[in-house]
């Protein structure tokens, strides 16, 4: 017995294409989204998502204006390029790539941004909107796990969902979504200081992996029947690793396997963000 596997790539394909219709009737409007993204530095990870993202725009028709500033760039230099993207009209929602060199506040970067363009939902203004559950953008990989599961008929309300990572683009807000009134789950969120994560990943009927640590879950852990995410990136002697061991497809009842997984779903919500920000400002 394996699993069934959550095919991100699958359903962000099929979002995508919803979105290029919409995308195609703001143009009927004389409206075209914009994505901007603020690049700091040559990390190779970095580069490889944010050159994915303005894929992505490409096909669907979203606009993309892309700043990439050295690894020297400063605090000044990097608050210049936000301030352009909050002033340019062509951009209707832009991101900074996380995470930034060393040597920047991250913090005040973040909050110098119009949290009407925070594509990403991670705004302080937009993140106490989801604490206050008032309608706002939302982050982009709990949303975007939400909806797989919802794309797979896996059971969200009254289920006992475990996460593992306290982030603030994963773990933290995932918790804040699953447990409004419109999901109704029940949330463990575990992190490094939890005692005995085997015995919270064993009563959960959904597992989100996301703490970065290769191979974290091992099938033993697993409830039989349960959903289990991998989030986790983690490089291995130069492989990609997620958090979960191969062997628990053979215990979980879904698997979201990574690559291939959550990540193609972040990138799809990180598009619908900008085009649900385009036809905000359409009405
Ligand atoms: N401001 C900000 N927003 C982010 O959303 C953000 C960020 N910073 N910093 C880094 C992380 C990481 N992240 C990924 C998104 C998609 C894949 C993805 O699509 N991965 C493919 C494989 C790689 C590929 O095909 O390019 C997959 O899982 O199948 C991976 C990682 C977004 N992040």
């Amino acid at each position: 017995m394996s699993a069934q596997i959550l095919d991100g790539k699958a359903t962000a394909a099929k979002i995508k294409a919803d979105l290029a219709e919409r995308v195609s009737r703001l143009a009927a409007q004389g409206i075209t989204p914009g994505l901007g993204t603020i690049l700091v530095g040559d990390d190779p990870g970095s580069q490889i998502y944010v050159a994915g993202k303005h894929r992505d725009c490409a096909e669907v028709g979203i606009a993309s204006i892309r700043k990439d500033l050295p690894d020297t760039a400063t605090q000044a230099e990097v608050e210049a390029a936000i301030d352009e993207l909050n002033a340019d009209p062509s951009c209707t929602g832009y991101i900074v790539q996380l995470p930034l060199p060393r040597h920047l506040d991250t913090q005040s970067l973040i909050e110098r941004m119009d949290p009407s363009k925070d594509a990403d939902g991670l705004h302080p203004i937009n993140l106490g909107r989801l604490v206050h559950m008032v309608d706002a953008p939302l982050p982009c990989t709990p949303r975007g796990i939400v909806v797989l599961l919802q794309e797979y008929g896996v059971p969200i309300k009254g289920a006992d969902v475990t996460v593992i990572g306290r982030g603030i683009t994963v773990g933290r807000p995932l918790g804040l979504l699953l447990t409004r009134r419109t999901e109704n789950a029940t949330v463990t969120l575990c992190h490094t200081g939890t005692h005995n994560l085997p015995a919270r990943v064993r009563e959960a009927d959904i597992v989100v992996a996301a703490a970065g640590v290769p191979g974290l879950i091992t099938p033993e852990m697993v409830k039989p029947g349960a959903a289990v995410l991998d989030v986790g990136v983690s490089r291995v002697d130069g492989k990609l690793a997620g958090d979960v061991a191969p062997g628990v497809k053979h215990v979980a009842g879904f698997v979201a396997p990574n690559p291939g997984g959550v990540g193609p779903m972040t990138r799809a919500m990180l598009l619908t963000n900008v085009v649900e920000a385009a036809e905000r400002r359409a009405r």
